[in-house]
C-alpha cells in the first residue's frame, strides 16, 4: 500500500502557512490593481465557464496549491485511480467510475476483467430495456405500457437518479412521469404510490447490496400495494411481478432472491461506490425518462470532464484548483462549510446529491493507512437554489461571522425563455446570480453607506465587508451533457481534496454503527422487554414514552 503523504509536513504546506500570515484578501484592490485578473483566474472546461476571479486565488496562492498537488502526487494518484489501482484501501477496491463513461473503443483491464466491455455490455441491455419502456413494447401485466416509473432506493441509488431526474425534467419522455421512494418512513412509499395505477405502473429496485433495509423494506410495500391493487381490480397476479418489477445491483443473486426475474435485472461492480454509481446502470430510470440518446450524452459531458482532469496542466486543471482552493479555505481560512447555489430551478437537488457526494466520502478521522489525519477535513456542503436562498440564509453569508465560500452556477439559456411585461425573465434572474457574486466580492464600505444619507446609529449594521469568496460557472444551457459535467467537476474536486488530506474518500464506514443499532433497537421499540433493558437510560426513557404514545 503507498502511504498517504503527509500535507501538513510539505514545503509547499509551510509556503501557504506563510502565505496565510499576511493574507488580507481586498477583492477591491486586487481587481483594481490588476486589469487582467477577471480573464488569468477563468477557465473553459467542456462547456462550463469558470471563473475563480472572484476565489481566494493570487498567482502566490495558485502557485503553492498547485506545488501542493505535486507534493501530495496527486496527479500520480489520479492516475492510479483511473488505472483501476486497488486506490479505495479499506474496502481493497477499485474505484473506477470514471471508467463507466469511457467510450466502447476504450480499453482497460483491472484485476483481469476488461471493464469497459463489462460497462457497454450493461449500458446496451438498459438502453434496450430503456427503448421497449418508451416505446410501448414492454407492457403491464393488461397489456398496457408504461406511464410511471417508481424508482426505490436510497443514497446513491436515489439521490443521484432524483437529481437528475430533476435537472432534466425537459428532456423527459411526454407522458412519461418517474418518482422514486427512498425514506424507511412508510409516508414516502404511500405518499408516492396512492395516486398510481399499477397496471401502467413499472418500479425499479436500485441497491447496490441489495441488502439496505430502506430499499428493501419499500420494495416489499410496493410489492405489496402493487399486488393488492390488482386483486382490488380482479386482476390476476400471475407472473406480474416479472412485468413490473425490476432490478439494478450489483448481487444479482440476491434479486433473484426477492422474485425479480433476473433477466430484468441491470448489473454494475463493486467498483463503483454508491455516490459516484448515477452513470452506472443506476441510473436505468434517467435511461427511460430522457431516452438513451439523452443518457449518452449525460455520460459523454462526464467524460469530458474526466479527460480534463487527466490532461489539463494543474494550473489549469478546474477539478483540481476548485478542490485546492476548498483546502485552502478549510484548512487555512478555517471555513466549515460550503454552499452550492444553482441558479437554475431544475438543478434544485443538486446540493442534497453533493451532501453525500462530499461529506459521505470527506468526512472522515482517519487516513487510508488508518493513521489520524494530520488537519481538518470534510466541509459540510449545502445550499438552495438561488433566488430562494437569498431571501432565506445568504444573510449569514454576507454579514455573519463564519466564512462560506460559495459557487454560484447559471445557464445562459433557460428553458422556458419568458417575458413579464417586455423583460426577459431569465435575465432578471442572472443579475441577481450575477449581483451576489459581487455584493460578496466587493462589498459596501461605511464611506458608501453614510453616503447615501444612512442616519448614523445604522451605519454599521449597513455596511458590507465584501471579500466573501465565490466561483462562478456558467453553461450554455442545462444539456444532459452539462449535468454530467458538473457532476464530474464535483466528483473530482472531492477526489482532489481526499488526496490532500491522506484520506480513503470512497468508504463509508461511519454510516454502518448506526444501521447495526438500528437492528439491534428494533425489538425494543416492538416491545421485546429484554431488549429494552439492554439499552441506555435515555435510550429506554424514550422508548417507554414512544411506547405511551401510541397507547
Ligand atoms: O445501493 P445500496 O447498496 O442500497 O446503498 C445505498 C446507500 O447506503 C449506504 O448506507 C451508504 O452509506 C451509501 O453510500 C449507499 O449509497
Amino acid at each position: 500500500m503507498i502511504k498517504p503523504v503527509d500535507a501538513t509536513k510539505t514545503a509547499a504546506w509551510k509556503t501557504l502557512t506563510a502565505l496565510h500570515q499576511d493574507f488580507k484578501p481586498d477583492m477591491r484592490a486586487w481587481f483594481a490593481q490588476d486589469p487582467g485578473r477577471a480573464e488569468r483566474f477563468s477557465y473553459e472546461m467542456g462547456d462550463l465557464f469558470v471563473d475563480l476571479s472572484k476565489s481566494f486565488l493570487t498567482d502566490d496562492l495558485r502557485d503553492a496549491l498547485v506545488q501542493l498537488a505535486q507534493e501530495v502526487d496527486l496527479p500520480a494518484r489520479r492516475d492510479a485511480m483511473y488505472a483501476g489501482e486497488h486506490i479505495n484501501v479499506t474496502e481493497d477496491r477499485a474505484v473506477l467510475h470514471t471508467a463507466l463513461r469511457r467510450k466502447d473503443t476504450d480499453k482497460l483491464t483491472v484485476d483481469g476483467q476488461d471493464v469497459v466491455a463489462d460497462v457497454h455490455e450493461v449500458l446496451a441491455q438498459v438502453y434496450a430495456f430503456a427503448e421497449k419502456v418508451r416505446s410501448g413494447e414492454w407492457k403491464g401485466v393488461t397489456g398496457k405500457p408504461i406511464a410511471t416509473v417508481v424508482n426505490i432506493g436510497i443514497g446513491g441509488s436515489d439521490l443521484g437518479p432524483v437529481m437528475v431526474y430533476e435537472a432534466l425534467k425537459p428532456y423527459v419522455k411526454p407522458g412519461l412521469e418517474c418518482r422514486f421512494i427512498s425514506n424507511i418512513d412508510p409516508a414516502d412509499c404511500a405518499e408516492k404510490v396512492k395516486d398510481l395505477d399499477p397496471e401502467t405502473t413499472l418500479f425499479i429496485i436500485a441497491s447496490k447490496t441489495f441488502t439496505t433495509l430502506e430499499t428493501l423494506t419499500n420494495a416489499r410495500m410496493a410489492r405489496d400495494w402493487f399486488l393488492g391493487a390488482l386483486q382490488e381490480r380482479g386482476i390476476s397476479t400471475d407472473g406480474a411481478i416479472a412485468k413490473h418489477f425490476v432490478a439494478v445491483s450489483t448481487a444479482l443473486d440476491k434479486v433473484a432472491e426477492f422474485g425479480i426475474d433476473p433477466a430484468n435485472a441491470f448489473g454494475f461492480w463493486n467498483w463503483v461506490g454508491g455516490r459516484y454509481s448515477v452513470d452506472s446502470a443506476v441510473g436505468t430510470v434517467l435511461a427511460v425518462a430522457i431516452g438513451p440518446d439523452g443518457f449518452r450524452d449525460l455520460l459523454a459531458g462526464f467524460r469530458a470532464v474526466d479527460e480534463h482532469f487527466a490532461t489539463a496542466e494543474p494550473a489549469q486543471n478546474v477539478p483540481m484548483l476548485m478542490g485546492l482552493l476548498n483546502v485552502w479555505y478549510v484548512n487555512f481560512c478555517k471555513a466549515a462549510s460550503h454552499a452550492v447555489l444553482p441558479y437554475a430551478q431544475y438543478l434544485h437537488r443538486f446540493p442534497a446529491y453533493l451532501q453525500q457526494l462530499t461529506m459521505e466520502s470527506n468526512g472522515k478521522t482517519v487516513r487510508w493507512d488508518g493513521t489520524p489525519v494530520t488537519t481538518q477535513t470534510g466541509e459540510i456542503f449545502w445550499g438552495e437554489p438561488g433566488t430562494n436562498g437569498q431571501h432565506a440564509f445568504y444573510q449569514l453569508i454576507h454579514q455573519g461571522t463564519q466564512l462560506i465560500p460559495a459557487d454560484f452556477i447559471a445557464v445562459a439559456t433557460p428553458a422556458h425563455p419568458t417575458k413579464d411585461g417586455g423583460v426577459d425573465v431569465h435575465e432578471l434572474f442572472l443579475s441577481n446570480y450575477l449581483a451576489q457574486t459581487a455584493a460578496l466580492a466587493f462589498g459596501k464600505t461605511e464611506a458608501e453607506v453614510r453616503a447615501e444619507g444612512t442616519p448614523e446609529e445604522v451605519v454599521t449594521a449597513r455596511v458590507f465587508t465584501g471579500n466573501k469568496p465565490t466561483a462562478s460557472i456558467l453553461a450554455p444551457a442545462l444539456t444532459p451533457s452539462v449535468v454530467g459535467q458538473l457532476i464530474a467537476l464535483y466528483e473530482h474536486i472531492t477526489f482532489t481534496q481526499g488526496i490532500v488530506w491522506g484520506i480513503d474518500s470512497f468508504d463509508q464506514w461511519g454510516v454502518e454503527l448506526g444501521k447495526k443499532l438500528a437492528l439491534q433497537i428494533a425489538p425494543a421499540v416492538q416491545g421485546d422487554e429484554a431488549a429494552l433493558a439492554a439499552q441506555d437510560a435515555s435510550t429506554q426513557q424514550l422508548i417507554r414514552r414512544y411506547r405511551s404514545l401510541r397507547g
